[in-house]
């Protein structure tokens, strides 16, 4: 039996199979097993899918962003709006047969930007170009899923339901849960709040399923069977809505559309609400802009560093060289992320966006040393 008739099997026995609490282990393994088999679905090497058809973008920049959304709602148009490239954009449909990237520079990041060919419905059991387009949306940090806003009723419940089928998912926060796999130790299960639909039983065979023995489980959210297999499969995407072609409704649809949750609108042909659109991807990317500064002078605010939100000191010195933390001995820093102004810090010290860093020390050297760009002036000073 192929993936595909193993999934129909599955989802037909979840639909027979009554919810109660007899059948609660069962449908947690029918789910587990789904989840599984819809993953392997998107692996070339496992469903027979084509490779090497110009989907292979090379990651680039600080971040990727993918726009994905059925022929003709603006994917393209957007594109050539946002970024410097040209993708051809066209009143009929499927005018993008590729991926496109595209690069948008903002508060000196650099965005990858993929135009994605238009997603129709049945691809997440790969119809059109559907399986390779939900597969390159997996690799990015960013899904923006666009609609045309003239035909958002159709529209969002279809994609939603092809994307929740591959695991990516709409409107929701990452399920706050710890979960480690460990050489050994068993499976240690803990929760800090009362689950009323997940216990350590439906963990255990879950988890075993997945052929996990040993791994450390700390579950800090009432979660659902769904959310915790999320959690196992770990490569859950969380995107945001995004309605074009608003100079073609009404107003009371567009007001009803803009405060949908996680929801921007936009007019490409208009020009309208772009740079809220790039703002608000910049905000979800959770990117930092940190500054580098030498002693005795002012920090180089038209350069700086960008880092994932998080990031510690260790992070930045991995951004300039590879090998400048292994030789640090502190750093001073500016900024929302110390006490003090400025304050000594060690490799783990947590920075904020904006703060200023200087002054890493080299252990051999017994000398002080300026964080800054160019690994090379680091033997000058
Ligand atoms: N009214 C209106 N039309 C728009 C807007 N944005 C794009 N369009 C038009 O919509 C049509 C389709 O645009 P594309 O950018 O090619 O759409 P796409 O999503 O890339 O299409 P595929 O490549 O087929 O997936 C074009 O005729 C655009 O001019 C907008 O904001 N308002």
């Amino acid at each position: 039996m192929g993936i595909l008739e193993k999934i129909t099997e599955i989802e037909k026995e979840i639909s027979r199979t009554q919810k109660n609490k007899a059948t609660e282990y069962h449908l947690g393994l029918l789910k587990a097993k789904l989840a599984k088999y819809r993953v392997q679905l998107l692996e070339p090497s496992k469903s027979g899918g084509a490779k090497g058809d110009g989907f292979d973008v090379m990651k680039s920049g600080d971040a990727r962003v993918a726009l994905i959304g059925f022929p003709s709602v603006g994917k393209s148009t957007l594109l050539n709006k946002l970024t410097k490239t040209h993708s051809e954009a066209g009143a009929y449909e499927f005018t993008t047969l590729t991926c496109i990237p595209g690069k948008i520079e903002y508060n000196g990041a650099n965005i990858q930007l993929l135009d994605l060919p238009g997603i129709i419905e049945g691809a997440a059991q790969g119809k059109g170009r559907g399986r390779q387009v939900i597969a390159v949306a997996r690799t990015a940090d960013l899904i923006l899923m666009m609609l045309d806003a003239t035909k958002s009723d159709q529209q969002r419940p279809l994609l939603e339901r092809e994307l929740e089928a591959v695991g990516i998912r709409l409107n929701t926060e990452k399920p706050n849960v710890y979960f480690k796999v460990k050489k050994g130790g068993g499976i240690s299960f803990n929760s800090t709040v009362k689950l009323t639909y997940l216990n350590e039983k439906m963990v255990y065979h879950i988890l075993h399923d997945y052929k996990i023995f040993n791994a450390e489980v700390l579950v800090r959210q009432d979660i659902t069977v769904d959310e915790f297999i999320d959690v196992v499969l770990g490569n859950r995407k969380y995107i945001k809505c995004c309605y074009n072609k608003i100079d073609s409704i009404v107003m009371e649809e567009l007001d009803r559309l803009a405060h949908e949750p996680n929801t921007i609108v936009i007019s490409c042909e208009l020009d309208l609400n772009l740079d809220y659109l790039v703002e608000q991807i910049w905000k979800h990317l959770n990117l930092l802009r940190v500054y580098t500064k030498k002693r005795g002078e002012f920090p180089d605010f038209d350069g700086g560093l960008i880092v994932r939100k998080n990031s510690t000191v260790e992070h930045v010195c991995h951004a300039i060289h590879r090998s400048l933390s292994e030789e640090f001995r502190y750093a001073l820093v500016w900024g929302v992320s110390t006490k003090h102004n400025p304050q000594r810090v060690g490799l783990s010290h947590v920075i904020e966006d904006e703060d200023v860093i200087q002054g890493i020390c080299l252990q051999n050297r017994k000398e002080e040393v300026n964080i800054i760009s160019d690994p090379t002036v680091l033997l000058l000073i």
